[in-house]
């Protein structure tokens, strides 16, 4: 398999903590492989937005499961025009506000509800053809453990509330530990985006900029899927970022 050939299946999954930079990172690396990327982070935030403005009982994990069948929900995957679509409504702006964010682990947390979300997921892989970015908290060990390439993407938690209170500017709530530090802290209990499974390539983004982590994704992926080179990694073509170590670990 080789990477750069633009028939074969690609399947590239990307785990981490809230504000590693999975979302950034991954939508870059789709561009440049010209695959479709996958935010699943943004189909637990449309179901949660769903079941509060439907009136669902967040607490009534029956009820979750069956708002999450029955959800009407259009997930765009192209890496330059982000569209989530909620029974038509664009939902976008609403599903990263504070009621959705403070709300989304009810619902990550509900273990049917992660099966229906993970069924959805994995058809989503099957019609792109194979050839994604899916990233989120249990794409390498759960909804796509069959990747080619499998990354957990992390960050101090010191650099990821620095990057989310920059990220928010002004809109950043007075509740931003919660929303970051809390947030993992409830969604750890169903699933794990802390340690790498084996097979997982960690990459530790703390001390890189965005470019430099793009470029340590590109890296592993041309490692992994380049047979021709017996698993050598080789320099991209258009960047000169060192390649990641599996040595930076936090
Ligand atoms: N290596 C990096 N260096 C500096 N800033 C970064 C880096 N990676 C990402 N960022 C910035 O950090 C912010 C958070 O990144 P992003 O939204 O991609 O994180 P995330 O892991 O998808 O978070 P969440 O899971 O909560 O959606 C963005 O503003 C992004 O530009
Ligand atoms: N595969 C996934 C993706 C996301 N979640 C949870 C974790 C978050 O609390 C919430 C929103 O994700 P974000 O937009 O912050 O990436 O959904 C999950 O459990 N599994």
């Amino acid at each position: 398999m080789n990477a750069r050939d633009t028939n074969a299946r690609l399947v590239i999954a990307i785990d981490g903590p809230s504000g590693s930079g999975k979302s950034s990172v991954s939508k870059e690396v789709a561009r440049r492989f010209g695959l479709a990327y996958l935010d699943t982070g943004a189909m637990y935030r449309a179901v949660t937005w769903w079941c509060l403005e439907s009136g669902v009982d967040l607490d009534d994990a029956a009820a979750v499961v069956a708002a999450t069948r029955s959800v009407p929900l259009e997930m765009g995957t192209d890496p330059d025009e982000e569209r989530i679509l909620v029974a038509g409504q664009d939902v976008r702006a609403a599903i990263r506000g504070d009621r959705v964010t403070d709300h989304v682990s009810a619902v990550s947390t509900t273990v049917p509800a992660r099966e229906v979300l993970v069924r959805m997921q994995r058809e989503i892989i099957r019609e792109s053809g194979n050839r994604i970015v899916a990233e989120g908290r249990d794409i390498t060990t759960v909804v796509a453990p069959d990747a080619d390439v499998r990354i957990l993407l992390t960050a101090s938690e010191a650099a990821r509330m620095a990057r989310r209170g920059r990220q928010l500017g002004a809109a950043a709530s007075s509740n931003l530990e919660a929303q970051v530090v809390g947030r993992d802290a409830k969604d750890s209990t169903v699933v794990n985006f802390t340690s790498a499974q084996d097979g997982v390539h960690l990459l530790d983004s703390s001390e890189l900029t965005m470019e430099q982590t793009v470029q340590g994704v590109i890296d592993l992926v041309i490692r992994d899927t380049d047979t021709a080179h017996d698993g050598a990694a080789e320099a991209p073509d258009d960047t000169g970022a060192a390649a990641p170590e599996e040595a930076r670990q936090p």
